[in-house]
């Protein structure tokens, strides 16, 4: 794992500002994505596995981890939140919602487990040929921190074919414009949850931001997701 300390967060949090998403490329060694993926199948890992198609949620299997999280995840988790905060409050104060997020994981949290949501988000997921993801987005609960990350652990053209990430922004009046990333195995890309805003004439407006996958056409592909919030559930 690249230290946290040496990603060029300046330009992944232009890039968030900009666009609502941003690559950290090569974050993850190699070794470090198999190690994820052998886990796979080590249930004492997880706390609920979701087969998908059960709930119309595409085509594919995902588990949420249990805590405490693999020390890689929580790594991640506890070091990424403090550069993303102040993104996150930068969308709330233009966008005027009576919101802000504490400079500190541990503070974040504690503000989740007093409403209730104190079940772990951090997700492993696996799809097969025709595996998809429907365009969806992660809140669990009242309480959500507006950005999420996901680790690509198989190299696509390689291990797979299709499942690209595709993103939706959906403006006010119009119709959603979709925008499709193929990152490599051991990049980490982090993405707008539900909204953020938009600067236009008159100030800023809020687009709202859906995530999925498109369908696998070969091979298997696994990810890991990382969510701020945790769980009612
Ligand atoms: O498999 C993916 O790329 C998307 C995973 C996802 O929806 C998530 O981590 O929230
Ligand atoms: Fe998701």
């Amino acid at each position: 794992m690249e230290d946290i300390k040496d990603i060029n967060w300046p330009d992944i949090q232009g890039s968030l500002h900009q666009k609502g998403y941003a690559l950290v490329p090569n974050a993850l060694e190699q070794k470090e994505c198999d190690q994820l993926i052998e886990g796979y199948d080590q249930p004492e890992f997880y706390r609920k596995t979701i087969v998908m198609e059960r709930y119309r949620f595409g085509l594919g299997e995902y588990k949420y981890f249990n805590y405490p999280l693999p020390p890689l995840i929580q790594h991640l988790r506890k070091g990424f939140y403090p550069k993303l905060a102040p993104v996150a409050n930068k969308w709330m104060e233009v966008l005027q919602i009576p919101v802000s997020y504490f400079e500190n994981f541990a503070d974040f949290q504690a503000l989740c487990h007093k409403h209730q949501q104190d079940k772990p988000t951090a997700l492993i997921l696996k799809y097969g040929v025709g595996g998809h993801n429907t365009l969806h987005q992660d809140l669990y609960g009242e309480v959500y921190f507006p950005i999420q990350m996901v680790l690509f652990l198989s190299q696509p053209g390689e291990d797979y074919e299709g499942g690209e990430f595709v993103l939706t922004q959906q403006t006010p009046r119009a119709q959603s414009k979709a925008i499709v990333l193929k990152p490599n195995k051991g990049d980490i890309l982090l993405f707008t949850t539900n909204f953020r805003p938009v600067k236009g004439s008159r100030g800023y407006y809020r687009v709202n931001m859906k995530h999925g996958v498109s369908e696998v056409h070969s091979g298997n592909r696994y990810t890991l997701g990382i969510i701020f919030h945790d769980a009612l559930s």
